[in-house]
């Protein structure tokens, strides 16, 4: 078995309330409220760009260039290519650059990106890697799932696009990378004493990407 499928099992309970947190799936079939989506969008944005810093570190903390390569290359996906997106995503939604960059910080946008930059700093590559891997592989998985809803392509649902985006051969082609690094990396790094280090990470990442989707889930709901 593949050293992430060996942490998706470890960490069952928890990857379980991430990728099927009832968020994802309100944008499988388009009844997510708009409040939710708009909310989760803004704080997104935010993120990517911690998340983009997060890959610089994967770049610093790199021991070999092949390494410092395949995180320049991860780099430039997000700022050029996954941002890009994000920032035409949010015009749809009548969201302009600069409300996102006047959106204030949730604390559940903080505390998973303080997270893994702290997984990070105080690490090795491969512990950065597996503080990522819930959010770069998660959302490929994720929107896989959400893809094959029936109402996921429709075009009143109004997350198609979303779904379409993470679902898309581009982004699923960065996972899939990303994926054969992390096993790369594990094979050289993951010793039998680091592993409940490593799994810890993992589990506490995979938590917190949890509570981002339940950050924008709760603005949907109604008082009560
Ligand atoms: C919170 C979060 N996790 C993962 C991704 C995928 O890049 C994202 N855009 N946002």
């Amino acid at each position: 078995m593949g050293f992430f499928e060996r942490l998706k099992i470890e960490a069952s309970g928890e990857w379980r309330d991430y990728t099927e947190h009832p968020f994802t799936n309100g944008l499988a079939d388009g009844s997510l409220p708009e409040a939710a989506f708009r909310h989760y969008l803004a704080q997104d944005y935010l993120f990517l760009v911690e998340f983009a810093r997060a890959y610089a570190l994967l770049v610093y903390k790199s021991p070999k260039l092949a390494d410092m390569r395949e995180a320049a290359a991860g780099l430039s996906a997000i700022l050029d290519v996954e941002m890009n997106l994000h920032v035409k995503l949010c015009a749809g939604w009548g969201l302009s650059a600069s409300d996102l960059e006047q959106t204030s910080p949730a604390v559940e946008m903080l505390a998973y990106t303080r997270y893994v930059l702290d997984a990070g700093m105080r690490g090795d590559l491969l512990a950065l890697k597996v503080a990522l891997a819930p959010c770069v592989i998660g959302y490929a998985e994720i929107a896989t799932r959400l893809a094959s809803h029936p109402d996921a392509n429709a075009a009143k649902n109004p997350y198609h696009f979303w779904i379409a985006e993470y679902a898309g051969v581009p982004y699923q082609e960065v996972a899939t990378k990303a994926r054969a690094h992390l096993e790369h990396l594990a094979n050289l790094y993951a010793t039998p004493a680091r592993e409940a280090e490593l799994i810890a990470i993992f589990k506490e990442a995979t938590r917190l990407e949890a509570d981002f989707w339940e950050m924008g889930w709760r603005v949907g709901q109604p008082v009560e």
